[in-house]
């Protein structure tokens, strides 16, 4: 089986982070394991404190996963201080996975600041240019840019000044643009445009997350890059689409929908084959 590691923080309320990642990894198809960057008290309303863990210990985990199992692909989410950064710089430096999928997380849906701000330049500096594809969704585009990014122009100028910093391609998230979510993904060459359809619902914590375990998952499995970015959009649209009333804030994607569906029709089929 091909195997997914998520280096990310924990998020108690299981919609975001690390417990998103590995719901998304499974129902993509792949083995997750996951590093541990930084423990959040969250729910679907609030991140309440953060605690981040000792760079030692992360160092361990991803030394722990790595000389033992083999890592078809990585993902990258919340990161919390340069010194988490540089730490997992190291780490990936060393074992050069195929596939890193960098999720530049750094505010929850909440306002609380996941990614502390006198680290961004780190993340720019030493993470980005070891991303084989970055997902940032607008405002975090904004942020690495430093510039407003307000249309599709100013999408496509965003994926190639991205690329000039270093990521080998961009998967530039539309879903706090205006009007449908199209999301644009460029390979250092190429623009595609992969559209989407608004879902109104206010169940959107972790949407980011699952995307970006979901094109890790498809890479590990051994699809190309525009095929894992389609089908990680069609999989966060299901996931959004049948996305969970749990709690009393944003709601977690549905990552068992999928998974149930096709349980269902294989029981169907299997009817039609012991008649
Ligand atoms: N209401 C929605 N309906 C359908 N797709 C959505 C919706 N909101 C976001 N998406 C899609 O979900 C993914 C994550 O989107 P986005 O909200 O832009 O990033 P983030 O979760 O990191 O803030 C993108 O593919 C985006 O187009
Ligand atoms: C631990 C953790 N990591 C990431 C997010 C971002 O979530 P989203 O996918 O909704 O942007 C979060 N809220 N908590």
């Amino acid at each position: 089986m091909k195997t997914a590691l998520t280096i990310a923080g924990s998020d108690s309320g299981g919609g975001a982070g690390i417990q998103a990642d590995l719901k998304s990894f499974s129902a993509n198809g792949v083995f997750g394991m996951s590093v541990i960057t930084a423990i959040t008290a969250q729910n679907t309303q609030e991140v309440r404190s953060v605690q981040d863990i000792d760079v030692n210990i992360i160092r361990d985990q991803i030394e722990a996963v790595f000389d033992d199992i083999t890592v078809d692909a990585v993902k990258i989410g919340m990161l919390s201080s340069a010194d988490t950064i540089k730490t997992v710089t190291q780490g990936l430096q060393k074992y050069a996975p195929s596939h890193i999928v960098l999720d530049p997380v750094m505010v929850s849906k909440g306002g609380h600041h996941l990614l502390r701000q006198e680290a961004v330049t780190s993340l720019i500096d030493h993470m980005l240019p070891l991303a084989t594809i970055i997902t940032p969704n607008i405002p975090e585009a904004e942020v690495i840019l430093g510039y407003p990014i307000s249309n599709k122009k100013d999408m496509e100028k965003a994926c190639m000044d991205m690329t000039k910093l270093g990521a080998r391609s961009v998967l530039l998230k539309g879903g706090h643009m205006e009007g449908e979510p199209d999301d644009l993904y460029y390979d250092g060459t190429n623009f595609h445009w992969i559209s989407g359809t608004r879902i109104e619902t206010k169940n959107t914590h972790g949407t980011g997350c699952t995307l970006s375990s979901a094109i890790a998952a498809n890479l590990a499995r051994g699809f190309d890059m525009l095929e894992a970015v389609k089908r990680g959009k069609s999989y966060i649209h299901m996931a959004i689409e049948h996305s969970l009333d749990i709690g009393n804030g944003h709601g977690p994607t549905n990552h068992f929908y999928d998974l149930y569906r096709k349980a269902k029709m294989y029981q169907e089929a299997e009817k039609t084959w012991s008649n």
